[in-house]
């Protein structure tokens, strides 16, 4: 025990203030989520009370009959909540009442908007912990004794929410946590059995401890009551056994969806789910979830994966994301449950256990098999997940070479041969449309869709009827760079190296005098200049090398803050083009000079490239405009306006 005053009163960290005050505002109207975060926490401290009894002996025998009562007294406007899991001392009191210790929740804090709707969403969907008690109370106890510290070594905080909190040591004989909240008068239509029983089963009927709802004596008949006012009853209100234990046949859609929310706090129905009881030489169940949207933080928590509970012989053991699942489904979310694994096991223990490698295979079969049913069937559900996983789903080409062909398969692009942006083909729909002597599955890189379909390089293959796929997501780039092949076909870009498309036909001399002099005029800013077999409209467009770096890469790797080396593109001109064929009549070298220039700048341009020198190319139009438009000292007057 320590020598503490007999009541301290501290201050709330500036951050749990903050949170306070933005939750009850912005949760006003989803109240009842207080209740799922409270009867969460108890179920947390009885699946930690479990699995310290497996280690600890001063635990042993306390780890029985673990249950949530709940009480509550409709007069007084009092609820209570009473758990017998691992409780808290003193020092873990003030570290998790007192401060934000989870840095899950501070970035949560960092991303909100301001914007009350939006941020009520974001927090119903993050779920708020304990301060949510505060949503409906205007003071909260909390009585706790650790169950391995002695009956003395209670610990009673309490708190109006307001900033301070005061704390005292008491005696405590029995183990575990009660909370006490004394309900603000506006939310006391929440304490009546009615009420409790129908938030309990909504949200946290699979809670996999019994949630008992004690029923006030007043609540009974008349004369019964006055007899036996001491005497409550309890219902037990929820299913309180553990879902992915029970056979699927037991099982009904909602059970499933409401397993899903209490396990998640995600108010959305998943998309679908796998439930399997693997037999055999190592036995564990399995319940994976496809969700329908992604959680706030997956794109910028790439590394720390969460979501993925690992339960051995029903005893909660850890987050397992990370040992089960690859970083390119890490959106999937589930319980596993292992026969097989000892239960002291560790971290590093499982990061090596043979048998959690075979649990983590079949994870993988089982997501991708999922999602492949999903694809199959199309629709809502399909375009609901492509939008909201599809970009990560890529990574997996790049990370899993066993996997590769098969996530390949389950990408979706938009190509020339679809419309909008919400029209997307797979690969395997690409190869059936292919033309008959057609080797390659053609892409092109972009920033934009916009970009990509105007590109001067799809000219060529508009006039062969040759389908491209339109990449644009920031990850593709990477993506070609790893996926060379699908089914036996090689994945070529249309911006780049030699075009082998219909049949070759040899450049005549004019147009390769025409690329000469363009090459003498650019000088180090080009690589080569090559008359185009590329080209039917545009008068020149930039070509990387087979096996450069791409403008696309260069710029998002430049943007991410890299070191780029200078890409510099070759160019391709189209001597067909009546402005290629004009600049092959001018004898004025400075005036081709800059006609050469111009050409150069407005291909960068076509494709979403930036310019080096903007201010010059605007010069040159301009001149060229005001000539156009009849100007008479043309080239002189606009050099000095500029
Ligand atoms: N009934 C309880 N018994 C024991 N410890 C508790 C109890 N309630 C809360 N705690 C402790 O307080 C900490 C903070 O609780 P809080 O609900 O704010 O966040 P959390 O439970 O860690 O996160 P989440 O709500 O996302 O599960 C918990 O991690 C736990 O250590």
């Amino acid at each position: 025990m320590t020598d503490a005053p007999a009541i301290e009163t501290r201050t709330f960290d500036t951050e749990v203030h903050q949170l306070l005050k933005l939750m009850i505002n912005a949760l006003y109207s989803n109240r009842e989520i207080f209740l799922r975060e409270l009867i969460s926490n108890a179920s947390d401290a009885s699946d930690k009370l479990r699995f310290e009894a497996l280690t600890n002996d001063a635990l042993k025998g306390l780890d029985h009959d673990l249950a949530i009562d709940i009480a509550f007294d409709a007069e007084a406007g009092v609820l209570t909540l009473r758990d017998r899991g691992i409780g808290m001392n003193r020092d873990e009191v003030i570290e998790n009442l007192g401060t934000i210790a989870r840095s899950g929740t501070r970035r949560f804090l960092e991303s909100l908007s301001g914007d009350q709707q939006k941020d009520a969403r974001l927090i119903g969907q993050f779920g708020v912990g304990f301060y949510a008690a505060f949503i409906v109370a205007e003071k909260v106890t909390v009585e706790t004794r650790r169950a391995d510290e002695p009956a003395d070594a209670g610990v009673r905080w309490t708190s109006s929410g307001d900033g301070e909190y005061q704390i005292e040591t008491i005696d405590r004989p029995e183990q575990g946590t009660t909370i006490t909240l004394q309900l603000r008068e506006e939310h006391r239509d929440l304490l009546t059995e009615w009420q409790l029983r129908r938030i309990i089963k909504h949200y946290s009927n699979h809670i996999a401890f019994p949630i008992r709802l004690h029923k006030p004596a007043e609540e009974k008949d008349g004369e019964e009551a006055k007899a036996d006012k001491d005497s409550a009853e309890t219902e037990l209100v929820n299913a309180s056994q553990a879902l992915w234990t029970r056979q699927k046949s037991e099982l009904s859609e909602t059970d499933y969806t409401e397993f899903y929310t209490s396990l998640t706090g995600d108010p959305e129905t998943p998309l679908s789910w796998a439930h399997h009881h693997v037999e055999g030489s190592q036995r564990y169940s399995l319940l994976l979830y496809l969700p329908s949207s992604a959680p706030f933080d997956m794109l910028i928590n790439r590394d720390e994966r969460e979501g993925i509970k690992l339960y051995i012989q029903r005893v909660f053991i850890m987050d397992a994301a990370e040992q089960v699942v690859p970083r390119y489904l890490r959106f999937m979310r589930g319980v596993i449950d292992s026969a097989d694994l000892p239960l002291n096991i560790s971290r590093e223990m499982l990061q090596d256990s043979p048998l959690l490698k075979k649990i983590r295979a079949t994870v993988v079969k089982r997501s991708l098999n999922l999602i492949e049913k999903l694809a199959e069937q199309g629709g809502e559900p399909w375009q609901k997940f492509l939008a909201a996983f599809g970009s990560v789903l890529k990574e997996g080409v790049i990370e899993d070479f066993e996997q590769r062909e098969r996530i390949a398969g389950l990408l979706r692009f938009p190509t020339t041969a679809t419309e909008g942006d919400q029209d997307l083909a797979g690969l395997d729909d690409y190869i059936g449309r292919m033309n008959e002597d057609q080797e390659h599955i053609w892409y092109l890189t972009a920033d934009s869709l916009k970009v990509a379909r105007n590109s001067p390089h799809l000219e060529a293959f508009r006039k062969h009827n040759v389908e491209v796929l339109l990449l644009t997501d920031r990850i593709d780039e990477w993506l070609v760079s790893h996926l060379h092949e699908y089914k036996g076909k090689s994945l070529k870009s249309a911006a780049r190296g030699k075009l082998e498309l219909g049949e070759k036909t040899e450049p005549d001399e004019e147009a390769r005098k025409l690329a000469g002099r363009i090459k003498k005029a650019l000088g180090e800013r080009i690589g080569n200049v090559q008359p185009s077999e590329r080209l039917t409209e545009s008068p020149a467009c930039v070509v990387a090398d087979e096996h450069g770096l791409s403008p696309v890469m260069a710029r998002m790797m430049r943007q991410a803050g890299q070191e780029v080396p200078e890409v510099t593109p070759n160019l391709e001109i189209n001597p067909h083009h009546p402005l290629l064929s004009l600049m092959a009549d001018q004898h004025d070298e400075n005036r081709f000079d800059e006609l050469a220039s111009l050409l150069l700048d407005q291909a960068l341009l076509a494709e979403g490239g930036e310019l080096a020198d903007p201010a010059a190319y605007v010069r040159r139009v301009n001149q060229l405009l005001v000539e156009a438009l009849g100007g008479s000292d043309s080239a002189d007057s606009v050099k000095a306006a500029s």
